[in-house]
């Protein structure tokens, strides 16, 4: 068969064994990606290639790099490799050297950056659940007889927790019923009473799906005048 060699095109004489060791050009835009791919776990595990040249060892290159020390990296050199379980993640002892990472006050540290939550305790029996229980309940919670035109004078006079309506996005409901199942708690809340809230409510929480948690206590709809 010897005789077919000369008549193929460069490319197709070289022997199989040396084409299947032969490191894929870089500037082949169609080469496919080597799978697994050299540094995978798969890879890893696995009985080591035979490369004519050596791969280069990743185990080198991470000494190379030195890595932060409050990154908790283990390099194992365990039979297992890569595929050795996650380090512990239970706390170290720090003995008294803060590095920034698991250490306890730079947590605390982290928690004073991040803006603070406000929710409030609510009383027993005034969980978001209650609220939906008692809004399927049938309960009126609009203390009006029908669908309201509200002026901006007459929303202003509903400014008492016993008595306290709001406008948001143009339509106005009894707040009085939700202040106490507010997570934010019932004064938050207070303050639009008697007023468009919607400024507040959208800076304050903007995914609350606030149409449907007050739906039962429509009033009606904000009118000029
Ligand atoms: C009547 C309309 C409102 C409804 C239905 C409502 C509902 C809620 C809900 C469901 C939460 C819990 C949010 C969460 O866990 O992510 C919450 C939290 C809160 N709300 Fe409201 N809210 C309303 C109006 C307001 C207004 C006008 C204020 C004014 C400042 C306010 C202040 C707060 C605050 C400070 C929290 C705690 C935020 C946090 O968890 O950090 N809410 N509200």
């Amino acid at each position: 068969m010897s005789w077919l060699v000369p008549s193929l095109p460069t490319w197709a004489r070289a022997t199989p064994a040396s084409s299947s060791t032969t490191p894929i050009e870089e500037d082949d835009v169609d080469a496919p990606p080597p799978f697994p791919l050299l540094n995978s776990h798969q890879r890893s595990s696995a009985p080591a290639p035979s490369f004519s040249v050596a791969p280069p060892s990743p185990k080198k290159s991470l000494e190379d790099v030195e890595p932060p020390s409050d990154l908790n990296i283990a390099i194992s050199d365990s039979p297992l490799g890569n595929m050795a379980p996650p380090p512990s993640t239970v706390k170290k002892p720090s003995f008294g050297i803060q590095t920034g990472g698991s250490d306890p006050s730079a947590q605390e540290a982290k928690g004073a950056v991040k803006k603070k939550r406000a929710k409030v305790a609510l009383t027993p029996g005034h969980s978001a659940l209650d609220w939906a229980r008692l809004t399927s309940s049938g309960e009126d919670l609009r203390g009006v007889s029908g669908f309201q035109r509200v002026t901006m004078a007459e929303l202003k006079e509903h400014n008492t927790p016993d008595d306290a309506w709001s406008a948001f996005n143009g339509m106005v409901y009894n707040i009085t019923p939700y202040l106490p199942f507010h997570p934010g708690g019932e004064d938050e809340l207070m303050r639009v009473a008697g007023r468009d809230g919607t400024k507040l409510f959208m800076l304050t929480h903007s995914w609350v799906n606030m149409d449907f948690m007050l739906k039962e206590c429509m009033v009606g709809v904000l009118v000029r005048g």
